[in-house]
């Protein structure tokens, strides 16, 4: 079942842009299920979270071309089991859909490979988050999944980020240039390697896309951390047009805390499809 759904792309690459192209979105929904702010109705055991989240991708399914569940949620609160679920069921209802387990890993190449395991066998995820700070080999042991994406950790969307992204290396550049160079040259033997950048620093993704050619870049930062959406696009995009994951969790899953939630979550994400749509236009035309 999986490896057929994983059989129909023979790269990470085809496998985006068949996401974009068939929902004409770049709208990536994260899934952050905080316990806290469970809607009107909903308990907070892993069941519930299971179900809370499967509602939330019916609903936004028709104007997503990812889902990015943030494995935090579900390991704080026992619910590993309900992500298993969560990800089989967005395959399921949103198979044009690429998933990316947000898990921000990174260690010695030993248990890099679990990672690995965990992330792509165990839950099937066609992408996962990695951070680039123990350097080659920890990232090596993914390149044996050839047909998955890996996104690294570049230019943070939160403020903090300026701490270590910006010192100069000795190339005279800061980190966070040195990571985008690296991670889509020597570090992606199989052109399965995209960027994270925040939509908070739009500067940040011109000169990370000036690098990176056309690897993709997943953005978070839009909605609750008041990103830019336009110039993120305008920066973004990539030669074919697409080239951006732009990430809307809290925004989209707390659009309503009562019963109305799921149909709150869908006009957001249809509102948020449409604005980036039209920052694409505006991007193109002028
Ligand atoms: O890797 C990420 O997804 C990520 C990187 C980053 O620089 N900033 C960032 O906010 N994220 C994640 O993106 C999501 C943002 O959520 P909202 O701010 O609610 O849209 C969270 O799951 C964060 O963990």
């Amino acid at each position: 079942m999986a490896s057929n759904r994983f059989s129909q792309f023979s790269s990470f690459p085809q496998r985006l842009s068949h996401s974009w192209q068939h929902s004409n979105s770049m709208l990536c929904v994260g899934l952050d299920p905080d316990i806290a702010r469970m809607p009107e109705g909903y308990g907070t055991s892993p069941a519930e979270i299971e179900r809370f989240c499967m509602e939330i991708i019916k609903a936004t399914a028709e104007f997503a071309s990812s889902f990015k569940p943030q494995i935090a949620y579900f390991a704080a609160n026992r619910a590993e089991a309900a992500l298993e679920n969560i990800l089989a069921y967005a395959n399921e209802i949103a198979p044009h859909a690429t998933t990316i387990l947000d898990a921000k890993r990174g260690d010695i190449g030993a248990t890099a490979k679990q990672y690995a395991i965990e992330a792509f066998e165990r839950y099937q995820a066609d992408s996962v988050t990695l951070s680039p700070y123990m350097g080659s080999d920890s990232v090596q042991p993914y390149h044996a999944y050839p047909d998955r994406g890996l996104f690294l950790l570049c230019r943070t969307s939160n403020p903090g980020g300026n701490d270590l992204q910006f010192l100069n290396t000795e190339k005279s550049e800061p980190l966070y240039q040195t990571v985008a160079r690296l991670a889509t040259s020597t570090w992606n033997p199989h052109q399965q390697v995209g960027l994270v950048v925040g939509a908070t620093y739009p500067e940040e993704i011109k000169t990370v896309r000036g690098i990176v050619g056309d690897a993709p870049l997943l953005v978070p930062g839009i909605g609750a951390q008041g990103g830019d959406l336009l110039n993120t696009v305008k920066n973004g995009l990539c030669t074919q047009g697409w080239g951006l994951l732009i990430n809307s969790s809290r925004a989209i899953l707390y659009a309503s805390s009562k019963a109305d939630f799921a149909s709150a979550a869908a006009l957001e994400a249809r509102n948020t499809r449409d604005a980036i749509q039209a920052a694409k236009a505006a991007a193109v035309s002028g």
